[in-house]
């Protein structure tokens, strides 16, 4: 099944003096269960298409669909209420409320998506081997436990679609790892993703990568 197609986006970024070409018309497809690994050098556009897609940006040029659903050029409240049901999203930053735990932060998700299950959220503070650090607050784990929470949250609605912005950016070799198992077990569940990396061996275990220039795909493979 298609999760996610691309028709012709661009995305133009104005300021005073220029213009960036973002995006120049990605057309691009991910099915259930697929992995798809969006590489490219640093501005070749790869974090403007990932929030294209989850919405939380909107193209100027063609539109983006999730489930056969559009979601390009609707309302917030509707392109919100497509994104709490169907995607999770890991961002470069800003991923954990700062006042509340790890393990409220899950929760939280879960209220979002209107069904907390703790037995669900026991199990995803395992999978990320956080339920020792379950009640630590954000500023009081290290990078990579807060790279962990970030992708258990983004998990937390069992999301059908995973969006992720160079999750191992700054994560060492054993967290890189874990979360190369996340992603596994997203998979084996059905679970599609789409994530940008610089990281040789992520892009390792995805099915499909996807290479950016200048905001246009160069390659499918
Ligand atoms: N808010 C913005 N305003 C103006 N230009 C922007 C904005 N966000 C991104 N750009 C520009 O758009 C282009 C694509 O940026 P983007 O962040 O998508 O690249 P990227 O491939 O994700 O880069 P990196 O690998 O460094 O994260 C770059 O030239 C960038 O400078």
């Amino acid at each position: 099944m298609r999760v996610i197609e691309t028709f012709d986006i661009y995305r133009f970024y104005h300021n005073e003096e220029e213009e960036t070409l973002a995006l120049r018309g990605v057309n691009f497809q991910v099915e259930s269960g697929e992995i798809v690994a969006v590489m490219g050098p640093s501005g070749s556009g790869k974090s403007t298409m990932l929030a294209c897609l989850s919405g939380l940006d909107e193209p100027d040029g063609g539109y983006v669909e999730v489930l056969g659903r559009r979601i390009t050029r609707r309302a917030e409240a509707e392109r919100a209420a497509i994104r709490s049901a169907e995607i999770g999203i890991v961002r470069q930053s800003e991923n954990l409320f700062n006042h509340l735990s790890v393990e409220d932060n899950i929760r939280l998700q879960m209220q979002l998506g209107r069904k907390v299950d703790e037995r669900r959220l026991l199990d995803l503070l395992d999978m990320v081997h956080l339920r020792h650090r379950r009640q630590a607050l954000p500023s009081q784990i290290s990078g990579g436990e807060s790279a962990r929470a970030a992708l258990a949250v983004a998990l937390a609605n069992n999301p059908k679609i995973l969006l992720a912005d160079e999750p191992t950016s700054e994560v060492d070799a054993e967290t890189e790892r874990q979360i190369l198992d996340l992603f596994a077990r997203h998979k084996a569940q059905g679970g599609a993703a789409v994530i940008t990396t610089h990281s040789e061996a992520l892009a390792a275990h995805a099915d499909r990568i996807i290479r950016l220039v200048d905001g246009r795909v160069v390659t499918h493979a």
